[in-house]
């Protein structure tokens, strides 16, 4: 075994103690060996790691290669985007959840791509309402997808396109419909889903845990929908750079550094006015800013 050649791969799937590595079209089921938990390195789906074989199908995980990025929640690093799987109803849609995925998307520098599930259970006038609310968020210029207003052909296509060559990880709450879109697009895999009524009774998440699929020539990781937040890493006053909207329009502001809320001659604040900017996305700023500057200081670990 000494002389083995390191081998290098990507973590598909992690699961109690074990990591299932794909290499040249084969898995492999590894153990971490060394010390990653004194250099705290959680070797997590999507990392890039090297790795030696003890046998035909097994081996030990020894490396894992630098991370373009990573998440916490759901665990996942390397991901190029973020598809986020939003329901209108059943678990009725919330701007804050929204804003918080999106604002921890961008401190990650993950593109956002919203997908609006259940569009089906509103009437026309609840339907008339969301797509306001799906063109602010393209004002701002994020990507969204409302499936019913395209045929299936042209969202066959547009899925082709959207995740090929690239590693799309999609998020979402519970019962948001993240598998049976997966299904959708990719028949095969087959993955479980829930009835939402029973999975929201009891609790119970339909997926439970993070692994890679291929699809569409891409890789794709379905995530259990989450309960709780990821905590933002970051100090308040940088908050406002992860509202591209305000990001944009900041350099107008009187003051560099103006963190748009008290400042005298505050673009950011006329845009509000003027209701170029939405009120909800700036209630989401401010609720965030507060809990950001309120929590007991965080020591990076670097
Ligand atoms: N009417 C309607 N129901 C949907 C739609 N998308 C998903 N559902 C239903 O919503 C329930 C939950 O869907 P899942 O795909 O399991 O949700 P999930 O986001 O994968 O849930 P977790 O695995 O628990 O994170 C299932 O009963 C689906 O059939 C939709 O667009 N319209
Ligand atoms: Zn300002």
């Amino acid at each position: 075994m000494r002389g083995d050649l390191l081998k290098k791969g990507k973590i598909y799937q992690s699961l109690s103690g074990f990591y299932d590595v794909l290499c040249d079209e084969k898995i492999y089921r590894t153990r971490a060996r060394g010390n990653f938990r004194k250099k705290k390195i959680t070797p997590t789906v999507g990392d890039d790691v090297e790795f030696q074989t003890t046998n035909e199908n097994e081996g030990y995980l020894l490396n894992v290669l630098p991370r373009r990025n990573s998440l916490v929640r759901p665990p996942i690093a390397n991901i190029d985007q973020a598809l986020l799987v939003t329901s209108a109803v059943e678990p009725d849609f919330s701007y804050n959840l929204l804003d918080r995925q999106l604002v921890s998307l961008e401190i990650n520098n993950i593109k956002p791509i919203i997908y609006f599930t259940k569009l089906d259970l509103l009437d026309d006038s609840k339907m008339e309402n969301f797509k306001k609310i799906q063109q602010s968020y393209e004002k701002i210029g994020y990507q969204t997808i409302l499936p019913s207003l395209m045929d299936k052909e042209k969202l066959d296509s547009l899925f082709h396109e959207i995740l090929k060559n690239k590693e799309t990880v999609f998020m979402g709450q519970t019962g948001a419909g993240k598998s049976t879109l997966l299904n959708q697009i990719s028949p095969g895999l087959q993955l479980q889903t829930g009835e939402i009524s029973k999975v929201l009774n009891r609790g119970k998440h339909t997926t439970r845990k993070v692994s890679l699929m291929k699809v569409n020539g891409g890789l794709v990781a379905d995530t259990p929908g989450f309960s709780s937040y990821d905590v933002l890493n970051i100090d308040a006053q940088y908050l406002r750079n992860y509202f591209p909207e305000f990001k944009n329009n900041a350099h107008e502001c009187k003051f560099r550094g103006c963190v748009h809320i008290n400042e005298p001659n505050c673009k950011i604040k006329e845009l509000l006015s003027d209701g170029l900017i939405e009120q909800t996305r700036y209630d989401n700023y401010l609720n965030l800013y507060n809990i950001i500057k309120d929590r007991k200081p965080i020591y990076n670990k670097k």
